[in-house]
């Protein structure tokens, strides 16, 4: 690894404006056979997440993936949604169990238009094995693959079959993998995406630490098709996270999917609960991320998301906040 920076140390340079108005600037992105309205995507995690989210984000042209966290329920999401004429997209893990319930869903003829495989440490024989009965048995299915945080993952579990693989270990804002285990891509998750793209040849999600909107631009500059988000999506009306107010004010729970709260256990935990304040609905933040990025598009030059991948940019020493606050 070069040059090692993250998310903060990294300005993208303008370029001479070809519109007249930002709103004639394009952010929707294919992913997958489909053409979604931003390239984001909530992270599938139990309090960022759920059917009736799901639901939404698929009838207004978002992509969306469903968590693994109530297993029972997976087969009948599919065929809800696909009753509905919506597409499905479903998490497995890699545990027995989970070979079983893709082998159901074959079983049945039902075909969720995407699967990701979703488990922590995804440069493994098990997560291997698991793109490999999923490809064998559901072939039509588009398959997403993670996490991961070097290029020999990402081309090991692109050639085992994957679509598309996820790269983040570690930079989560409820992520406690960096502490406990010193490993990961937290702090420099953007230079590892950066380092991914260049071994991938198929499509990257990059997967946590997104702290503002201008982030999902420097990651799409840094070769990602879609940008995973957990904390951004925690404080909405529609989370499922448990609302609490304190002082008066109204706050909402965001836990890691490797927390004591989501194992029901203190084993192997590598994740924690915090409260992010309440900041209504979620349309208007998927309308303001939309607003934002054609902003990005129109410094990058273009009209296109695409115009954003060949900019320029400086790698700031420190922090680019210089100690202001985001909002
Ligand atoms: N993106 C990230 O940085 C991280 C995300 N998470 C999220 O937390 C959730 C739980 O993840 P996970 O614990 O993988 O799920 P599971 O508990 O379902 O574990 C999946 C399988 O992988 C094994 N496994 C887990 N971690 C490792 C490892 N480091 N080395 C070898 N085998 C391993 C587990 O065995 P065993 O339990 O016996 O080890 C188990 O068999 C997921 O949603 C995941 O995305 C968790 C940590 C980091
Ligand atoms: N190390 C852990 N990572 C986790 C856990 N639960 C989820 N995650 C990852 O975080 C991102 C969301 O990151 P954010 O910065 O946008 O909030 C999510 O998509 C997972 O990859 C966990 O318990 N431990």
């Amino acid at each position: 690894m070069d040059n090692v920076f993250d998310y903060e140390n990294i300005q993208l340079i303008p370029a001479r404006a070809i519109v007249n108005s930002r709103s004639e600037c394009d952010t929707s992105v294919e992913f997958g056979g489909r053409r979604f309205k931003l390239p984001v995507v909530p992270a599938n995690m139990q309090t960022i997440v759920d059917e009736k989210i799901a639901a939404y984000l698929a009838q207004n042209d978002y992509f969306y993936i469903m968590h693994r966290f109530q297993p029972e329920q997976r087969l009948g999401f599919v065929k809800d949604m696909q009753e509905q004429g919506l597409f499905a997209s479903i998490s497995v893990g890699i545990k027995p169990d989970e070979y079983e319930f893709v082998q159901q869903l074959a079983d049945a003829g039902l075909v969720p238009e995407y699967i990701t495989i979703d488990v922590a440490h995804g440069h493994s024989d098990g997560v291997i094995n698991m793109i490999r009965h999923v490809k064998k048995l559901l072939p039509a299915s588009f398959l997403i693959a993670g996490n991961v945080g070097t290029p020999e993952a990402v081309r090991e579990l692109e050639t085992a079959g994957a679509d598309a693989t996820k790269v983040g270990i570690g930079p989560g804002k409820v992520c406690i993998t960096k502490i406990k285990t010193g490993f990961g891509t937290g702090g420099w998750q953007l230079a590892a995406l950066r380092w991914c793209s260049k071994a991938a040849t198929k499509p990257i999600i990059a997967d946590g630490g997104i702290r503002t909107h201008g982030d999902i631009a420097k990651s799409v500059r840094f070769g990602a098709s879609m940008v995973m988000i957990g904390s951004l999506f925690a404080g909405h009306e529609e989370s499922p996270g448990e609302t609490v107010e304190r002082d008066g004010k109204r706050f909402k729970e965001y836990f890691g999917s490797a927390s004591e709260f989501q194992k029901g256990e203190k084993k192997n935990v590598e994740g924690k609960k915090m409260f992010v304040e309440h900041k209504g609905a979620l349309q208007d933040t998927l309308t303001e991320m939309e607003q934002d990025l054609q902003s990005s598009i129109s410094y990058a030059g273009g009209d296109k998301l695409e115009s954003i991948r060949h900019v320029d940019y400086v790698i700031v020493k420190n922090s680019i906040f210089n100690g202001d606050k985001v909002y």
